[in-house]
């Protein structure tokens, strides 16, 4: 079954990433952007996770998972390189009512990862619902490659248009208009 684009606001919330290697790393860079406070808990932690995490105040727990680990967490990404102890964490996560993400496994997440592009506040997720990971890759790919260059400019005009502006038809056409003359 395909999955609901949910877009999610992850400020202030608390995310905890356990495994600290090279998917580990992708997926807190994914992160950052949206201003998250993450705790990274693994046994090893790569060069480049504690490179990402000192530049970025992010905690960092060099020892295994502990099942405490979990308290106060509101969301939780398990990139360890060990199955079972990704379906170990997922049922706890379950069992607390924690979003989960198991890098292996679609089966043991809430929800997974999407290839996304970020321009400002504008954010375009793409998903294979688990099915191929790299197809979201290359499509990520294709629309970066083809967006015009000014969005984030006409984003600020128009979200300027609707805080000054009432509400109403009036204010409606005129930004389908700018809409239209800006993008065709
Ligand atoms: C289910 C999911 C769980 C999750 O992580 O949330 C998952 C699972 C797995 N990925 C695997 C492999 C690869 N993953 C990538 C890349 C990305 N993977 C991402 C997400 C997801 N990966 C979720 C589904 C997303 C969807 O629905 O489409 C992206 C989109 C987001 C991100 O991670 O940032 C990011 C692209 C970001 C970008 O470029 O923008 C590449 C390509 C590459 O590396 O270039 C490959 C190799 C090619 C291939 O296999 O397709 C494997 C097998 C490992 C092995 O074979 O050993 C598994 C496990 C399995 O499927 O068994
Ligand atoms: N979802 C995705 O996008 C992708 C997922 N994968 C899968 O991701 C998994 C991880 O791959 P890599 O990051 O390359 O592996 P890695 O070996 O670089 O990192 C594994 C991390 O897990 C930690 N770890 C293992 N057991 C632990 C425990 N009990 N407590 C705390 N930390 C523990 C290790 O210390 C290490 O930091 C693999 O199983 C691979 O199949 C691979 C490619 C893409």
């Amino acid at each position: 079954m395909a999955l609901f684009p949910m877009f999610v606001d992850l400020k202030d919330k608390e995310v905890l990433v356990v495994g600290a290697g090279n998917v580990a790393l992708r997926k807190i860079e994914k992160l950052i952007p949206f201003s998250p406070n993450i705790t990274v808990v693994a046994e090893k932690v790569s060069e480049d996770v504690r490179k990402i995490c000192t530049e970025n105040g992010i905690k960092v727990i060099e020892r295994s998972f502990k099942k405490e680990d979990l308290i106060d967490k509101e969301m939780v990404i398990v990139a360890v390189d060990n199955i079972d102890l990704q379906k170990e964490i997922f049922k706890y996560c379950r069992d607390l009512k924690i979003p989960v993400n198991s890098v292996d496994s679609p089966e043991y997440c809430d929800f997974i990862f999407p290839a996304y592009v970020k321009i400002g506040d504008i954010v375009i997720g793409i998903t294979t619902s688990g099915k191929a990971p790299g197809l979201s890759a290359k499509i990520r790919e294709i629309i970066e490659n083809c967006l015009p260059e000014n969005l984030e400019d006409i984003l600020e005009e128009l979200s300027n248009i609707r805080q000054t502006k009432e509400k109403g038809k009036e204010r409606q056409e005129l930004i389908k208009k700018i809409i239209q003359e800006k993008l065709g």
